[in-house]
């Protein structure tokens, strides 16, 4: 299947609110376009994750976005969800796809690291990210990554690239126009007081779809 992976990509914050209002918040972001969610949970306990999974889950299948779990195989596995993210610690895309199937979402995080991309290609990724672009105050340690990676990527590549990492609506569009086909975002969309009009300046960032 052919995904059409453009736009905000809304990735969950840490604080450890309960499922309903964990999901009531990612609501918020798909009112304000969000176009995939991704649940990172670095936190909770396995039941806290399941309960947390599955409630966005039913919020995102009732909106028509997909869901990509972080990390956690066989947490994607059991929710039937629709991807995983994987980074360097993670199981291999090879056996994502093997246990998700021919049309999950498979994204794989390639840091500053064109080998990683080439790599992520060759083993059926969906999306590879880059970053982070710009300091980031969810992962301050991130290695810093050149938008030059996202332009030889639409060059070289199939798959689609996708930016991460200190993203803001005032630095977003200079991704866009490198070549990231989405915007991965948590404290700027989630960490501020209206979190739907935070999503919707990100997602004005990207050019309007026409239909199909
Ligand atoms: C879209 C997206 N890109 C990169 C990451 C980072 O993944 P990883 O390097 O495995 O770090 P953690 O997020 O697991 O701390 C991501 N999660 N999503
Ligand atoms: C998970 C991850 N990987 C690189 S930067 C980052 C965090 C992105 O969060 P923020 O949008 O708050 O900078
Ligand atoms: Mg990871």
């Amino acid at each position: 299947m052919i995904h059409h992976l453009t736009g905000l990509y809304a990735i969950t914050p840490e604080a450890s609110s309960s499922p309903a209002s964990l999901a009531a918040q990612v609501a918020l972001a798909i009112a304000g376009g969000a176009r995939l969610i991704q649940y990172r949970d670095k936190h909770s306990d396995s039941q806290g994750r399941h309960d947390r999974g599955a409630a966005l889950l039913r919020l995102c299948r009732d909106a028509g976005i997909p869901l990509i779990v972080n990390d956690d195989l066989a947490l994607a596995v059991d929710l039937g969800a629709d991807g995983v993210h994987l980074g360097r610690d993670d199981p291999d895309p090879r056996q994502a796809r093997e246990q998700l199937g021919d049309d999950a979402i498979i994204g794989v995080s390639c840091y500053d690291d064109w080998s990683l991309a080439e790599a992520a290609e060759q083993a059926g990724a969906t999306y590879i990210a880059f970053g982070s672009f710009f300091p980031s105050a969810t992962k301050p340690h991130a290695v810093r990554a050149a938008p030059s990676l996202l332009t030889e990527a639409r060059q070289r590549l199939r798959i689609a690239p996708v930016a991460i990492g200190g993203i803001t609506p005032d630095n977003g569009g200079s991704l866009i126009a490198a070549g990231a086909r989405m915007l991965a975002v948590v404290t700027g969309v989630f960490d501020q007081p209206d979190i739907a009009a935070a999503a919707r300046a990100y997602t004005n960032l990207f050019p309007k779809e026409h239909p199909r």
